[in-house]
């Protein structure tokens, strides 16, 4: 077997969270890789953030060879997300892109692993999965998540609070507006001008549910909302451990399990953050 790495890096003008963001829009597969002739869509979602186990089918044609792939999503997390082989003409093939903040920016490193195997099959695939094909591939993916992400770097902040106690999650289920009345949701909510994020958590549970919430750290990748703003979780701890929050203007609080999480009808942002705040629950 032979092994190939290749790996391109970019500096994007968005916080990490932002460019976590567009690394998982269904976008970002579809059209990013279009101007080097690979046609990507997202196999088992229309139009959203990707999440493990959602799959992606490619195609193209190299040297006149036609090569369809199939990868599934195995990680998407706030600084990552990476994606493995599920079918295709080689033995192995693995997609990283990596986050690391650098002040307000963030450093994209995108990496893809694959093997092939000696012999005529294996120069075959060393051809039509060319080092130029790769890095022009991977340039064109970067320019795709640079420009979802900068242009949504300016828009509003709402923040959500992810609010963990004795292993259980906070969820509240919304009364209002008819669409999405009965659907659950994080407590939370527009962060106000000249306001910080953490500040605004605060702020929003006490409105919300009458306790005091101590913020402790971001969760999972932003997600672009219909409304044109941006939700942001933030993890938290009640202020006081004996502190029982209220329902003041939801229909009902709960605090669910990890494996209650997806009993809950969430709305549409909150879905693709189920996997974060499952991981946020069996790691604290
Ligand atoms: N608080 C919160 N809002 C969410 C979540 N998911 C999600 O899509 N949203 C949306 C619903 C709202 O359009 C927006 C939150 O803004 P908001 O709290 O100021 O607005 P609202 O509609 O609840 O109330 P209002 O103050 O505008 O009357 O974000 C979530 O988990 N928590």
């Amino acid at each position: 077997m032979h092994v190939s790495v290749l790996r391109s890096t970019g500096l994007i003008e968005a916080p990490v969270a932002t460019v976590g963001a567009a690394l998982r829009h269904t976008r970002t597969a579809e059209v990013g890789l279009a101007g080097i002739g690979v046609r990507g869509r997202a196999a088992t979602r229309p139009a959203a953030l990707l999440v493990p186990g959602d799959e992606l089918v490619f195609h193209t044609r190299i040297a006149r060879l036609p090569l369809d792939l199939t990868t599934r999503i195995v990680r998407a997390d706030a600084d990552a997300l990476s994606s493995v082989l599920v079918s295709g003409p080689l033995p192995e093939l693995r997609h990283e892109s990596v986050l690391a903040a650098a002040g307000p920016r963030t450093l994209l490193t995108d990496s893809l692993h694959w093997t092939t195997p000696f012999g005529p099959l294996g120069r075959l695939a060393d051809v039509a999965i060319g080092r130029r094909f790769v890095l022009n591939a991977l340039a064109a993916r970067i320019d795709a998540v640079r420009e979802l992400a900068e242009s949504w770097a300016s828009r509003s902040i709402v923040v959500g609070a992810a609010i963990v106690h004795k292993g259980r999650l906070l969820a509240q289920q919304r009364s209002y507006p008819a669409p999405d009345a009965g659907r659950w949701e994080l407590p939370g909510g527009r962060v106000e001008p000249g306001e910080d994020e953490p500040t605004a958590v605060v702020r929003e549970c006490w409105e919300e549910l009458a306790v005091e919430v101590r913020p402790t750290g971001r969760v999972g990748t932003d997600v672009p909302l219909n409304n044109g703003m941006l939700l942001r979780i933030h993890a938290a701890e009640l202020a006081d451990p004996a502190a029982i929050p209220k329902a003041v203007e939801h229909n009902e609080v709960r605090w669910v399990t990890a494996d209650e999480l997806t009993d809950l009808d969430w709305l549409d942002a909150d879905q693709v953050l189920v996997h974060s705040l499952r991981q946020l629950l069996t790691n604290t």
